[in-house]
């Protein structure tokens, strides 16, 4: 009596039962597949044998205690340096993908994946090197490891900031070349200078505690950064302009977002002071780097220290890398032992939950569920999706399903209880039915959107003890006709209510009769004239041509009226079956519906 359960991250068709994973079955082959690259000489790649396990693509360089943790649940093919074509060649046989920062994952990989890849993981931060709307549309889950570098990312920054004050790239250089330059090479202090943070999160607070600790008056700019947390450690919020105005250094730690791009451009670097020095180990596309190497020139700003770019690698003969006032590193920000290691283990943990369908407490793409919620709204997951299934299944005609009203009965408070879960199953539910997309926790409402479904949800405020999440959950679909009459509600819409009971997902009425079937195997509606035997005339039916019955109720207006039989099933009855039951003359309508 296992509740068949919907996945969070599923394929069409939802094929795990019990759970919320969606493990799929690969086949047991070998693929080897051309490559239209001229790289390996344009070669064959044999790709890996498969078997039940999913496939892990890691394509860059990943450390070693993330990779076995992978191993220990997955295949996993350590692929690196692949060429775009070679990427989208291979993902189609995968997952997941982990990279870097140095792998571009874009809509065409997602579109080469065949629907396959289900969770790229990204092994550090930023996420600007996947293309999330695509990842979304795509239904791939994108996860990353936020945590692991931040330390590493701000002792670089704080390694730049104190070499670049002194020179040290230079005049290593300088000494190496055989010379003795100690009057060229004369720096500036730190001690007492005016440090601004751009962007206050993990990297930026790091930053700002050490330069505090080197002496220097730190500020900061962070339109969302909350005050209280830059008062703690004694950093003082300002606006933009006052930041780079009155910085001596100005160190940049806001993620790549379009309102970002460039933001140091020639009408900031007017603004900001004669001398000024900058440091970025965020993003090289938050400068606009021509304009720098122009403000470079004009002694506006006086050195930079740079370990991102907005090309990696940046050209040869990049004006700004050869410029003899900017050291540079080639993004190494992330680059310690222990970073990797430690992003290694967090981006494998982040994976292997996602491909078991647990929801990821890093995802970007999708909302992040606590564990403990999770696992109280489960049965009530399940619920959701069948009662979309049911609904959309009455449906026979009017003008599209375009729009749907879920209702929530809950003693609970309205903010202690996240729909969004259930939203996006009963989404699902809905779409999945009536359409060839597939549809999870990711893309479920893009693909509401794409399609014209507009779900409006609204809470019933119960009394009582809150124990349970829900009572019960209503799904209604407005301006159709349906193929089942009873469905229809006193308010002219398609209705189905359901509610749990002791975990299994339960249908509880129908248009406005009430029964009482578990949403398990399938189901058989019959409105009939309310009169002895009905019963057990559908139930021999269905014994002869060999159809378990699962579950049997009857929901009526008034004694000898119209009732609603609801029947479930295990097996699906064959036309036949059908056509006999229609034919019972107390019969007035019937449907079938697949769960
Ligand atoms: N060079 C490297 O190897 C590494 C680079 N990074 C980069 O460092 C940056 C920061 O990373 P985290 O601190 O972990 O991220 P985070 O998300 O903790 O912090 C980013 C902060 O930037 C702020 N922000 C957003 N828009 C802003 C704007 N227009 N102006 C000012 N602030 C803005 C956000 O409110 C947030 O507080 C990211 O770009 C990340 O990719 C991170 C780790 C290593
Ligand atoms: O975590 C980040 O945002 C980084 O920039 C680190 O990049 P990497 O993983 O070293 O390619």
């Amino acid at each position: 009596m296992a509740a068949s359960s919907a996945s969070l991250l599923s394929t069409k068709p939802s094929i795990s039962q019990a759970s919320l994973s969606w493990r799929r079955q690969l086949p047991p082959v070998f693929a080897t597949i051309s490559l239209p690259s001229r790289r390996r000489g344009g070669g064959k790649l044999v790709v890996y044998a498969m078997d039940a396990k999913p496939t892990v693509l890691v394509a860059e360089k990943l450390g070693e205690a993330g990779v076995n943790l992978l191993k220990d649940f997955a295949n996993v093919d350590c692929s690196y340096n692949l060429t775009p074509e070679e990427l989208c060649t291979k993902i189609s046989l995968c997952d997941a993908l982990i990279v870097r920062s140095g792998t571009k994952v874009t809509r065409e990989v997602f579109e080469s994946s065949g629907g396959r890849l289900k969770v790229v993981g990204r092994a550090g931060v930023g996420i600007d090197n996947v293309d999330l709307a695509a990842a979304t549309e795509h239904g791939c889950l994108v996860v990353n490891a936020p945590t692991a570098n931040t330390v590493a990312a701000a002792e670089h920054g704080i390694a730049l900031l104190a070499a670049m004050a002194r020179n040290v790239a230079q005049a290593d250089a300088s000494v190496k070349a055989g010379k003795w330059q100690r009057n060229k090479y004369v720096g500036v202090s730190l001690v007492g200078k005016t440090l601004a943070v751009m962007g206050f999160g993990k990297v930026g607070s790091e930053v700002a505690r050490r330069a505090k600790g080197l002496g220097m008056h730190v500020i900061a700019h962070d339109p969302y950064a909350p005050a209280d947390r830059a008062r703690a450690i004694g950093v003082e919020l300002v606006s933009f302009d006052e930041a780079i105005a009155t910085a001596d250094f100005i160190s940049l730690h806001m993620p790549l977002t379009p309102s970002t791009n460039k933001i140091l451009n020639d009408e900031n670097f007017a603004k900001m002071k004669k001398g000024v020095r900058i440091v970025n180990v965020a993003r090289g596309g938050v400068i606009d780097e021509d304009a720098l190497v122009k403000a470079l020139d004009a002694g506006i700003v006086a050195q930079a220290a740079l370990d991102v770019f907005t090309e990696e690698p940046p050209a040869k003969d990049s004006k700004l890398v050869q410029h003899e006032n900017v050291t540079v590193t080639p993004h190494l920000g992330a680059s310690t032992m222990e970073a990797q290691e430690g992003v290694a283990i967090e981006i494998a943990e982040a994976v292997v939950g996602a491909l078991k369908g647990e929801l990821a407490a890093t995802a970007v793409n999708a909302p992040m569920v606590p564990a403990e919620v999770l696992s109280e709204l489960k049965p009530f997951v399940d619920l959701a999706e069948k009662l979309g299934r049911l609904a959309v299944q009455l449906v026979t005609g009017g003008s599209g399903v375009k729009t749907v009203k879920v209702s929530y009965a809950s003693a609970r408070a309205p903010d202690d209880l996240d729909t969004r879960l259930l939203r996006a199953m009963i989404t699902k539910g809905i779409i999945e039915p009536i359409s060839s997309v597939f549809v999870n926790l990711v893309n479920a409402d893009f693909t509401a959107k794409q399609r014209g479904l507009r779900i409006t949800e609204e809470r019933i405020l119960l009394d009582g003890s809150p124990e349970s999440p829900l009572e019960f959950i209503q799904v209604q679909i407005a301006n159709v006709e349906s193929k089942f009459a009873s469905a229809i509600s006193e308010t002219g819409e398609i209705k189905v209510e359901g509610r749990v009971k002791d975990g299994i997902p339960h249908l509880t009425k129908v248009g406005s009769f009430e029964v009482d079937v578990s949403l398990e195997g399938s189901i058989i509606l019959c409105r009939q004239v309310d009169q002895p035997g009905m019963i057990g005339k559908v139930g021999s039916i269905l014994g002869e041509e060999n159809v378990n019955v699962s579950f049997m109720s009857v929901g009526r207006v008034a004694p000898r009226k119209h009732a609603v039989m609801a029947i479930g099933v295990d097996e699906q009855p064959s036309k036949q079956t059908l056509k006999r039951i229609g034919e019972i003359p107390a019969v007035e309508e019937f449907v079938y519906l697949k769960l």
